[in-house]
């Protein structure tokens, strides 16, 4: 049964978009374009690599840091996306005298090792009456490292290829058709990504109409003393954790400034809206350590 369902999760999709793995590395052109990757001011193109650098080199502690350095606490704020989501129903399908049931589909952009997937997946089962068949989530991750960490998550869960799987692209590129998803979701995935527009711009293209987008992501917290007690957490206990737990000291380090980087609430807010979402808003968890930002495709 496992070797079978080996093979299946094994079958990753390549469609129109660079992967990264290993042993891979991107001769990109350079632009003239600049991104942030920290605090360092990079080629747009040069970022991604950056990025892919980074996660190849956490894959195989990723989850274990998350507890780690989050005391655990990120549990409970995707515990929390997960409940906003909400069960999702199966579309009903007229064909000729007969009604069809698709299964709800979700897309986990930036999914890398599966935690929000399966956490839709178990919240889906114990929520429904609806059986397993009902939906799908795909997991869209661009790096095989992350991908590889995940499909072996999801061997042990026991999910098959009918509640999951494990697509290798890129946010900016989706290797998907318009209108294909009920739901995309992305968690600590955006900031990463060099540019969020087109992410957010491919979001809304591959949702159906009447589709929600789902951003988890660290965002700013403005409460004094707060606010500072927090940054100095991430510039000086994130490094140092990642140097001894990870032995790389340097992809914590960019973790941590991406973090101090990236959009507040309401900038982000403005990028959904002009992706074209309706009804767009944002909820902050832990004093806005993390925050919940969703939209609408209508
Ligand atoms: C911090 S991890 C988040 C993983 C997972 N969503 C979670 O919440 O645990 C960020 C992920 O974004 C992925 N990523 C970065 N740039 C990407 C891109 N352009 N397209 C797709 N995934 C990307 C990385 O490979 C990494 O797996």
């Amino acid at each position: 049964m496992i070797s079978r369902n080996i093979i299946k999760l094994n079958q990753v999709v390549l469609k129109g978009a660079r992967c990264f793995s290993s042993n891979q590395t991107q001769n990109n052109t350079q632009t003239n374009q600049e991104a942030n990757f920290g605090y360092k001011k990079v080629d747009i193109n040069q970022k991604q690599s950056m990025v892919n650098q980074v996660f190849h080199s956490v894959a195989d502690k990723y989850d274990l840091m998350n507890d780690i350095l989050s005391l655990g606490i990120h549990r409970c704020w995707k515990e929390e996306f997960v409940n906003d989501l909400g069960v999702l129903r199966p579309t009903k399908i007229q064909e000729k005298d007969q009604v069809i049931e698709q299964p709800a589909r979700v897309l986990d952009v930036a999914g890398g090792t599966g935690d929000i997937a399966f956490r839709i997946l178990d919240k889906h089962k114990s929520r429904s009456s609806l059986n397993s068949k009902n939906l799908k989530v795909t997991v869209l991750d661009i790096n095989e490292s992350m991908l590889e960490v995940g499909k072996r998550r999801a061997l042990e869960k026991s999910f098959s290829n009918n509640d999951i799987d494990f697509v290798c692209g890129n946010a900016e590129i989706l290797p998907f058709e318009d209108n294909t998803f009920d739901a995309y979701t992305i968690a600590y995935g955006i900031r990463n990504v060099p540019r969020i527009e087109k992410a957010l711009s491919e979001a809304h293209r591959v949702l159906k109409k009447g589709g929600r987008l789902m951003i988890l992501e660290f965002s700013k917290v403005e409460q004094f003393p707060v606010s500072e007690i927090y940054k100095q957490y991430n510039m000086n206990i994130l490094p140092l954790v990642g140097k001894y737990v990870v032995g790389d000291a340097d992809s914590y380090q960019y973790l941590a400034e991406s973090i101090d980087k990236f959009h507040d609430q309401q900038t982000l807010l403005r990028l959904i809206e002009e992706a074209g979402f309706k009804f767009a808003s944002y909820k902050n968890l832990s004093f806005g350590i993390s925050a919940i930002h969703t939209g609408f495709k209508i």
